[in-house]
């Protein structure tokens, strides 16, 4: 007969959001089940944010050998030792591992089941030879690439995220399917690397962040050589590989030596026997409230398989939601309106809160402002003069939302974070004390430029002059 665990928690799921709920629980007393089918840490550390962040690294630190002729430093073009390049990034995942690890885990007291997991019933889990009955269970079983139907594609090889980091040389001429976050940091990436890249997306590229910004990221990959086939159509894929793309200027073949697929993801919902638990899902992923909650009371779900936005930041803030819920049944909500994201090309892109484009949608009363890194001393210094901060702004100045493109973007959006978060006026970074000079001080600016028309207008000449007349 299986053995049959009865934990106050049962998380399916050892990734970004699954771990967090298993390190969380335990902490605060619960017992937790922990089943995980593949590798502990998930997309994040395996095939996802780490070995993406540090192949970029590499690939940043070929391209400052190039860019160094700006500061006298005669520039070179680099030798790529792509065998090492690899042995780094693989060393960096193995330096976080331990922190996702089994021994870590079972050390903090969760039960960790290395099984595919499967709902038998609206309260029990199967898992290799265990039967889970548990209080509250929270499915975190994240997301995979998506493969879209075109012609010929499942017939030829291709990378996925996967699989590329796993590649011993690079690519000779990588094709990229897809120019979203995923497309355009390992285009550029691969590109600095030594590999010719052609970029092909049916829209433009990044098409969920605002044009402005996306257009300095374009800017720079195409002066980095990158080759953009924006709003174009893949009818049909070749071995090769060979995308047949048509557009405007009719139909073309593009030909290269490796194929990544990067459009999208699907969420993990298959063999999970989640109408045995009556939960529902759609395409998109499993149906959740405000709260998490499944259309099962005892059941949660987090992360990408969620159907929301995919960060590793996003399913970590479910983690606490569910924690609060699941734990002290407290009515905890997951929020959106803080949440930021980065795109990690160089230049960087990020963006938090409301967009230009959507507070027109929603007819919210606006005001754009906007500081270029330009008019910025320590960018000019660094010879990073591309980008800006561009931010929307409500009645009285409240902060609607933040985006800023270019260097260190993702360190300098924290403050625009914080004032969406906690409510903050646009007076709380335009008031304060920035050290000189810093790319911070663009954020300042860009604040303070609110208040410039209002402090230096006739109003405040009328009430200078009174008060010097007056002694
Ligand atoms: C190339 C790439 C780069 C990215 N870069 C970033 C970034 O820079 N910043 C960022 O915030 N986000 C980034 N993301 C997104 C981020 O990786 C995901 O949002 C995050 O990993 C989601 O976490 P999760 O816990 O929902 O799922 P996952 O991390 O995918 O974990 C799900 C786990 O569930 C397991 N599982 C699935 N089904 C079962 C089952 N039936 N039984 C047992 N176990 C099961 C899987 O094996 C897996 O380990 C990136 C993604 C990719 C692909
Ligand atoms: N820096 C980060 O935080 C980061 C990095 C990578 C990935 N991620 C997460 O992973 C998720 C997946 O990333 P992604 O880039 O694969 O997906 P995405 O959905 O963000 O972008 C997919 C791109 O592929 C294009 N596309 C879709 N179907 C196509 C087709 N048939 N032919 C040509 N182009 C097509 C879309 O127009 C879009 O530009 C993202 O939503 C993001 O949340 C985050």
């Amino acid at each position: 007969m299986s053995q049959i665990l009865t934990p106050d928690l049962c998380v399916i799921g050892a990734g970004s959001g699954g771990l967090s709920v298993a390190a969380g629980a335990v902490q605060m007393g619960a017992s937790v089940v922990l089943v995980e089918r593949h590798r502990m840490g998930g997309d994040c550390l395996n095939y996802g944010c780490v070995p993406s962040k540090s192949l970029l690294a590499a690939a940043a630190a070929a391209e400052a050998m190039r860019q160094s002729g700006s500061f006298g430093v005669r520039p070179v073009e680099p030798g790529i030792d792509f065998a090492a390049v690899r042995r780094h990034v693989r060393d960096v995942i193995a330096g976080i591992a331990p922190h996702d690890s089994i021994e870590r885990f079972t050390g903090l007291g969760v039960t960790v089941l290395l099984d595919h997991a499967r709902f038998t019933g609206p309260d029990q889990v199967i898992a290799g030879g265990r039967r889970i009955r548990a209080r509250r269970f929270v499915v975190a079983t994240g997301s995979r690439p998506a493969i879209p139907p075109i012609p010929g594609l499942a017939e030829i090889p291709h990378l996925t995220n996967e699989n590329v980091f796993d590649l011993a040389a690079p690519p000779r001429h990588l094709l990229v399917l897809g120019g979203g976050p995923i497309g355009c940091e390992l285009a550029q990436a691969f590109r600095r690397l030594g590999s010719e890249v052609t970029v092909i997306d049916l829209g433009p590229i990044l098409p969920k962040d605002d044009p402005e910004l996306t257009a300095v990221v374009r800017e720079r990959l195409l002066a980095e050589g990158v080759r953009l086939h924006e709003r174009v159509r893949v009818v049909g894929a070749e071995p090769g590989p060979a995308l047949v793309v048509e557009s405007a200027a009719g139909r073309r073949r593009l030909d290269g030596s490796h194929l990544l697929v990067a459009v999208g993801r699907t969420p993990v919902i298959e063999d999970l026997g989640l109408e045995a638990a009556g939960i529902a899902f759609d395409r998109k992923g499993i149906k959740v409230d405000s709260r998490l909650r499944t259309t099962n009371a005892r059941v949660f779900a987090i992360g990408d398989v969620a159907g929301g936005p995919q960060f590793t930041h996003l399913a970590n803030h479910h983690a606490s939601v569910v924690v609060k819920n699941a734990l002290f049944r407290l009515p905890a909500r997951a929020t959106s309106a803080a949440i930021p994201r980065v795109t990690y090309t160089d230049p960087e892109l990020a963006v938090v809160g409301t967009s230009e484009a959507e507070a027109k949608e929603q007819g919210l009363a606006h005001e754009v402002l906007r500081a270029p890194f330009a008019d910025n001393d320590r960018a000019r210094a660094e010879r990073r003069t591309e980008g800006l901060v561009k931010l929307v702004v409500g009645k009285r100045g409240r902060v609607l939302g933040a985006g800023i493109v270019g260097a260190h973007a993702g360190e300098l959006i924290l403050p625009w974070v914080l004032a969406l978060d906690r409510r903050l006026p646009l007076s709380a970074v335009a008031g304060v004390v920035t050290p000189y000079p810093t790319l911070s001080e663009a954020s300042k600016r860009a604040a303070a430029s609110w208040y410039a028309p209002r402090l230096f207008g006739g109003g405040t000449r009328r009430l200078v002059r009174l008060l010097a007349r007056l002694g």
